[in-house]
């Protein structure tokens, strides 16, 4: 099975096409189509052509934003076949400018953009804005910009539908084909009714009945991996973390005693961790779980090395033994089970825009599969993480699996800067745990998308009880997020740091100084290394 093979049934479902020029956002035009019920995958510009929109069937099409200047030469184009397919399209940003150009309007650079909030002025009656204004609206509607050109002049069939004091034609749209454009974004939170707009779209203008749900998916993906395994054996690495919990359930359902699932205890997990997934997974399902201590063997190898990226390769290659021993063990698994999911798909077909450059490797993406003669399934790859945790839900996975803060496979390892010592994280282990419990006794989990404690390669000096202390500071880390990929900090009270601090500096020996990082993402990134 070929990872374009599609994990559900799209003869079941009603597909809509996302086609990315390059917008930071592509994303979230897809997180919000999916949101209405409404399949949709993204693909790059250059990978849309005839054969592929006859293959692919949408039933209707959007065009994505960009970076790129639609007046320079050479700049991206959508194959001209999008326009000859008849179905509707939606034209974002750069993809309602290329629109213009590609059929006979015009685009011009502007001496000014418009960037952040700005106010359309809609005709309220047109059918894409449909419960968008109330009653004693006067179809004043806020939007957030992101344009330093725009559409000079419509093509032949358009009308104007909005006009913004920096886009006179902020939204337009030819009725007959069902084409529209808008300058703004309505995939972002900061437009308030974007989703009700492109709602409108999907629904009233391309008639989508919404018949994407994560009860339909399950059946469908628990047959795709019955097709592809036939009787074979899989391996899964079981992390206790959202993704690979919901890849074994689902697979257990689909496979039963043919997985076996491999929990590796890195030495470098919070605390209690392993007993809290090895048991509850013992407890709730009656699935092959073998759990590998293998403390000794991450630590050794990691002794000595302070280097955040050497530190990644050697607990990547560590994991890649241990899943091949395992393999092995239980008769020669031919596959290997991953919580591989969409937006890692859609980076890894990376957009043509220049390269990207490595921030992280992180150890499950790429190194894994190249070396290991195993087929891969993925049966998570077509979902976003809110859509998992749905998933999640609808197998039936106990909630404490469901809600849980993602943690990354290297653990604890890259939350301790420097070389790393049992007694560096022993000290770590201790503060993150009273961290978290603090965060719980608030009622604050659910609010933050990820949090923990950091201990740093520094000692202060401090006075306890009268006396000097020079000890480990222990910065703190709280963010809130969608997806990870942009995250800002989380805006606790004083009351809470201080109480929060008190508790670690009193209960952990060798903490005597706590720090709040209140860096967002970008510029910095999550994990600290
Ligand atoms: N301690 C571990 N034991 C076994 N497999 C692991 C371990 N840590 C990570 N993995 C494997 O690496 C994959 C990637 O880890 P990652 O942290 O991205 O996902 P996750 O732990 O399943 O979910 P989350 O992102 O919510 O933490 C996991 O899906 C799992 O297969
Ligand atoms: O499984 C993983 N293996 C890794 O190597 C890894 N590195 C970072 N992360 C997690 O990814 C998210 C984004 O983290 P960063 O902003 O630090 O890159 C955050 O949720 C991080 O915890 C990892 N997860
Ligand atoms: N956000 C966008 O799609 C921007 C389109 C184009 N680069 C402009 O500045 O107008
Ligand atoms: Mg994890």
């Amino acid at each position: 099975m070929s990872i374009d093979t599609p994990v559900h049934d799209p003869s079941n479902h009603e597909q809509l096409l996302i086609i990315d020029f390059g917008s930071q956002v592509t994303q979230l035009i897809a997180r919000r189509v999916r949101e209405s019920g409404v399949f949709c995958e993204v693909h790059p510009y250059n990978r849309v052509d005839a054969a592929m929109l006859n293959a692919f069937s949408p039933k209707a099409i959007i065009l994505s934003g960009g970076p790129s200047s639609v007046v320079d030469a050479g700049s991206p184009r959508a194959d001209a076949a999008v326009f000859s397919l008849g179905v509707p399209i939606l034209g974002i940003c750069y993809g309602q400018q290329t629109m213009m150009a590609q059929l006979g309007g015009a685009v011009e650079k502007g001496d000014s953009g418009e960037f952040g909030r700005a106010f359309i002025q809609a005709d309220a009656k047109t059918p894409l804005f449909k419960d968008m204004f109330g009653d004693d609206h006067d179809g004043r509607e806020e939007v957030w910009m992101s344009h330093g050109d725009h559409v000079a002049k419509m093509a032949p069939g358009f009308d104007v539908l909005a006009t913004s004091p920096g886009a006179p034609y902020a939204v337009i749209g030819d009725t007959t084909r069902h084409f529209y454009g808008t300058q703004f974004h309505p995939e972002v939170v900061h437009t308030p009714r974007g989703a009700q707009m492109l709602r409108n779209f999907t629904h009233g203008i391309a008639g989508f009945k919404g018949d994407w749900s994560m009860a339909a998916f399950k059946d469908e993906a628990i047959a795709a991996v019955r097709a592809q395994v036939g009787d074979g054996k899989v391996i899964c690495g079981l992390s206790g973390g959202v993704d690979s919990s919901v890849v074994a359930v689902l697979l257990h359902e689909a496979i039963g005693d043919q997985l076996t699932c491999v929990y590796v205890d890195t030495g470098m997990m919070r605390k209690g961790e392993s007993d809290h997934v090895v048991s509850l997974f013992k407890e709730h399902y009656d699935m092959n779980l073998i759990h590998v201590d293998a403390g000794d063997e991450f630590l050794d190898l990691l002794d000595g090395v302070s280097d955040p990226e050497r530190k990644r390769k050697i607990i990547g290659g560590t994991f890649i033994d241990i899943f091949e021993r395992e393999a092995k063990k239980v008769g020669g698994a031919k596959f290997l089970a991953q919580g591989t999911l969409y937006p890692d798909v859609i980076e890894s077909v990376s957009f043509d825009g220049g390269p990207s450059v490595t921030i992280k490797s992180h150890h499950n993406v790429g190194g894994l599969p190249e070396r290991m003669d195993m087929a891969l399934v993925e049966p998570l790859r077509e979902l976003f993480k809110d859509e998992v945790r749905a998933l999640g839900r609808e197998l039936g996975l106990h909630a404490d699996f469901v809600e849980r803060h993602p943690f990354p496979g290297p653990g604890l390892a890259i939350r301790c800067p420097g070389e790393i010592t049992r007694e560096r994280l022993a000290v770590l282990r201790e503060a993150d745990a009273i961290y978290l419990d603090q965060i719980r006794k608030h009622g604050l989990y659910n609010k933050i998308w990820q949090a923990f404690a950091v201990i740093l390669p520094v000692q202060t000096v401090g006075v306890m009880g009268d006396e000097r202390t020079y000890e480990n500071v222990l910065a703190l880390r709280a963010v809130t997020s969608t997806d990870g990929m942009t995250a800002d900090y989380y805006p606790y009270s004083h009351e809470f740091l201080g109480e929060t601090a008190t508790r670690i500096i009193n209960e952990v020996r060798g903490v005597n100084r706590v720090v709040y990082d209140v860096t967002s993402k970008p510029p910095g990134t999550i994990e600290w290394e």
